[in-house]
């Protein structure tokens, strides 16, 4: 299944009105590595201004796509475009406006923070040498690493070399920031403070591409979203275009949610437990119909509502298996 939503900022509309330059694209995008196909035919969006999610299973190919869009890896097929530039020709234009955290930075195990920061912000080719100690200053500070700057990266926990990659890729202002799975390690407080971040970058109109898997995350801090399944864009847009697309459902609230699934099914309607109760989708059938369908099948009905598409929801439907889809039948 595939669903697309006009990727774009929103913009007034009207004749004329000029169509934003995003901020990344690719186009047939494919990489095969020994065999195993990472990424199949991927055409993304990154607007400008956007900050956009790519969301996917594990294996789903998000890190690829994200490493061939810095110019880390070699497409085996397809084109890059970063901020204008042809990746990854065009890396030495476009690579000094976007900062990034992805996996294995390259810090010195045996370094400081601080100082493996200092050895970064040196090869920033848009900051001056005597305004590095106060970047890195700022930088460790915006990441709440201040307190354990001194100590050496070896001994950082997960969540503290997250922290720091992220301090690396906000030393200089920047056009774009790309982010594998910032919180990934990161207590509650942490991802808290990467959300902030993300909602100041934004509002700086910074775009920011960032890859994760939390749902609730990309709900809360994402413009637009690129779900991602099995190495192809199964659905990409705006977030609320997106979640308006799904089909309406129907919330069942029931002390027998499994007795109430078998039901529906018997009754060729789909349906599936959620932690909220049974969510009835209402494609291909009515509510009065299911209501009426659970009432025969002697299934206590305690409350019955319209079920608001969540994001878990879109991300179930786009990236279950066919033989669930099957077995749901
Ligand atoms: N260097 C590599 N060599 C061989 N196969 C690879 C390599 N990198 C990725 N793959 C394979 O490509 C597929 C996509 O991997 P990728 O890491 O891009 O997915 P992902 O969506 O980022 O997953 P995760 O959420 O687990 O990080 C997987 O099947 C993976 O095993």
């Amino acid at each position: 299944m595939t669903v697309s939503v006009e990727a774009g900022v929103s913009a007034p509309e009207g004749a004329g009105t000029p169509v934003p330059t995003p901020a990344a694209r690719t186009r047939g995008l494919r990489k095969v590595y020994r065999g195993t196909v990472a990424v199949d035919q991927v055409d993304l969006d990154v607007p400008s201004g956007a900050v956009l999610g790519m969301l996917g299973p594990n294996g789903s190919g998000k890190t690829t796509t994200i490493r061939m869009l810095l110019g880390l890896v070699r497409p085996t097929e397809g084109e890059v475009e970063l901020l204008g530039q042809k990746m990854p020709e065009g890396a030495g234009e476009a690579l000094p406006d976007v900062g990034a955290l992805v996996e294995g930075p390259g810090f010195h195990p045996f370094l400081s923070g601080r100082e493996n920061l200092f050895r970064m912000a040196a090869a920033e080719p848009r900051l001056a040498s005597n305004s590095v100690p106060s970047a890195v200053e700022e930088a460790l500070e915006r990441v709440g690493l201040t307190g354990a700057a001194h100590r050496r990266y070896r001994a950082y926990s997960l969540g503290m070399k997250q922290r720091l990659g992220l301090a690396s890729a906000l030393l200089v202002p920047r056009r774009m920031i790309v982010l594998d799975e910032p919180t990934n390690g990161l207590d509650p407080a942490g991802t808290r403070e990467i959300r902030k971040i993300i909602g100041e970058l934004h509002a700086e109109g910074v775009t920011v591409l960032v890859s994760s898997h939390l749902l609730a995350e990309v709900e809360a801090t994402c413009t637009h979203v690129a779900v991602l399944n099995a190495g192809s864009v199964v659905a990409q847009g705006e977030l609320s275009e997106l979640l308006e697309s799904g089909s309406p459902g129907l919330l069942v609230s029931t002390p027998d949610g499994d007795r109430a699934i078998e039901v529906l099914r018997d009754n060729r309607i789909s349906a599936r437990l959620t932690p909220e109760g049974v969510r009835v989708d209402l494609a291909a059938t009515t509510a009065p119909e299911a209501i009426a369908a659970l009432v025969r099948g002697e299934v206590a009905v305690h409350e019955a509502s319209r079920a608001r598409t969540g994001l878990e929801d879109l991300f179930a439907r786009l990236t279950q298996g066919e033989e669930e889809i099957e077995e749901e039948r």
